[in-house]
């Protein structure tokens, strides 16, 4: 009933072979209560509803696994990307989801021909002076062949698997219909809000469906690494590449599974740095980088290069984020608890949990590692517990944070895996560092050097709580002022007509920094002179704002 009053009836056939796949692996009540079955009962179309018994006996994670695996590309993506939220899924989903594998059986080259003459506009043998009809790799969306070009280049061919849009845009719609569905039948799920977990899902997959788009954040990324030779990433060939098609250069080194046995003359230690420069580089300095940064994914060259292929998922962190991931990383490093569960508070402002009871969860659980020494910190370990507590108080992260968290912790894997004493916190804090310098400090401060920074970061942080509330809730754009005063109150009816609460707010977190710093900083005439020039341009630039309010409302 649900099912068709959403509209699923030019996708009978697919909710046909998915209910049948869910029933086969003991979902049959989901099947159910989302209206599926009755769906295909009233179009006549046969469901059957016995369960196999070795299937019933596998735990629930394994037969979500196993049910997304046979369902095909979209549900293995799908699978792949709730891998990456622990806020979410208990550690024995997450070691499921983990397992799926993006393999895919090998269509033979004659089915990929008429689609590559239609993308290439002629034959594939006028175009490569060699191309190896046996594929290098099989994977859900894509199949990867080698091939020459007629000077000689050595390239690869990704060849987007022939008609494979539909179906996913049918298991898409079907998926946003399901969410829907669930939303309404089930409150209870309402806070992992899973409509927008779908939506985000979706706009990603259909992102990594254009393989242009793979070939531009390959650009992207590898304009960030021209002046930095051991970092490689392989060139995109324009004149062939399209929505449907990547030709992109092939790369010859030690693929990162066999990371294990690398040969005499490649430095390990060295490699685990480069490469988590490389990846913490894309995260925090730009903003932009390879979601999916595992040993599939990366090869060792000559040299101790390193090269990064697959830019089809990418991650995006604003600078705001990357200041709040900062922060985080900042205390977790330093055993702030305050500083730690200001920004987890902060990140799941929008979910109803217990702002208390996570307070003095993550105080207790920074104290737990009080006497580790730096060296021995292991920050990606530390993350996914942060990211357990979350889901213990039923809050869920924002997605790109999500992915940035993930991409952290295989980082740290696979630098553990090439150098035993790998040191990600090392390694992070000069990152670390910049990001909290370019957000927090003026140029002068910046210029003072990190010591003065952090006099800075600790002042912010040791602002009375109710002040660090305020300006939390006024980035985010949900200060609520009260106003009693009536002369005051008649000028706030006027703001308001004139301007969105949200100047209102910047106005007064302005006044509020630049007075905090008056009022706690009296050691070392430099950084007092400063907070002094600081209040001052608070005050100058509030009254400013004040006065352009007022006359445009007038
Ligand atoms: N430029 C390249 N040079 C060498 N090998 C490559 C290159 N691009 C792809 N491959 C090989 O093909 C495999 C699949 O490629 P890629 O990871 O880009 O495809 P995909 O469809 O995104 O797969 P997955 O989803 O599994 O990551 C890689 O693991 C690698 O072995």
């Amino acid at each position: 009933m649900l099912w068709e009053a959403l509209g699923a009836a030019r996708d009978l056939g697919r909710v046909q072979q998915i209910a049948a796949v869910l029933v086969r692996y003991g979902f049959g009540g989901l099947v159910r209560r989302v209206g599926m079955a009755g769906a295909l009962e009233r179009a006549g179309k046969a469901l059957h509803w016995r369960e196999p018994e070795d299937l019933a006996r596998l735990e629930p994670a394994a037969r979500v696994r196993r049910a997304l695996e046979e369902l095909g590309p979209t549900f293995v993506k799908l699978g792949q990307i709730l891998a990456t939220r622990g806020d979410l899924f208990p550690p024995e989903w997450i070691v499921e989801f983990g397992k799926l594998q993006d393999a895919a059986p090998a269509l033979p080259f004659e089915d990929l021909r008429g689609q590559l003459i239609e993308d290439l506009g002629e034959a594939p043998e006028a175009v490569f002076a060699e191309l190896d009809p046996v594929p290098l790799a099989a994977a859900s969306l894509a199949q990867v062949h080698r091939a020459r070009l007629a000077d000689g280049t050595a390239v690869v061919l990704k060849v987007r698997r022939p008609g494979i849009r539909p179906v996913i845009e049918a298991d898409l719609r079907l998926l946003d219909r399901l969410a829907e569905i669930i939303e309404k039948e089930a409150p209870e799920l309402v806070r992992y809000r899973p409509r927008e977990v779908i939506r985000q899902f979706a706009h990603s997959l259909r992102r990594e469906l254009d393989f242009s788009a793979e070939g531009r954040h390959a650009e992207r990324i590898a304009a960030l690494f021209v002046g930095s030779p051991e970092i490689v990433v392989p060139r995109i060939h324009w004149q062939w590449t399209g929505e449907r098609l990547n030709v992109q250069d092939f790369i010859e080194g030690i693929p990162g599974r066999q990371a294990a046995a690398l040969p005499e003359g490649f430095d390990r230690r060295l490699l685990a740095r480069r490469g988590a420069d490389a990846v913490l580089r894309m995260m925090l300095e730009a903003g932009f980088f390879h979601a999916d940064p595992h040993q599939g994914n990366v090869f060792y060259l000559p040299g101790n290069r390193i090269a990064f292929i697959d830019f089809g998922m990418v991650g995006r962190l604003s600078e705001a984020r990357r200041f709040e991931v900062a922060t985080l990383m900042h205390g977790l490093v330093g055993r702030d608890a305050g500083k730690v569960a200001d920004v987890l508070l902060d990140w799941s402002a929008d979910s109803n949990g217990d702002a208390d009871a996570l307070r003095s969860e993550i105080e207790a659980f920074v104290d737990d590692y009080h006497g580790v020494p730096l060296k021995k910190l292991d920050l990606g370990a530390l993350l996914a517990d942060v990211v357990a507590i979350l889901r213990e108080h039923g809050l869920a992260l924002p997605p790109d944070l999500a992915l940035m968290i993930k991409a952290f912790i295989t980082l740290e894997g696979m630098g553990r895996q090439l150098d035993p004493d790998f040191d990600i916190a090392g390694e992070a804090a000069p990152f670390l560092r910049e990001v909290l310098l370019a957000h927090l400090a003026p140029r002068a401060i910046a210029r003072r050097g990190w010591e003065a920074l952090l006099g800075g970061v600790q002042m912010l942080a040791g602002l009375p709580q109710d002040l660090g509330r305020l300006l939390r809730a006024a980035r985010r754009g949900k200060l609520q002022l009260e106003v009693d005063v009536p002369a005051l109150k008649s000028f706030g009816d006027q703001l308001d007509r004139a301007a969105s609460r949200l100047t209102m707010a910047i106005v007064t977190a302005a006044l509020i920094v630049g007075s905090s710093i008056v009022m706690t900083v009296d050691r070392g005439g430099g950084v007092a002179t400063l907070g002094l020039l600081g209040f001052i341009a608070a005050m100058l630039g509030g009254l400013w704002v004040l006065i352009s309010v007022w006359r445009g409302g007038r």
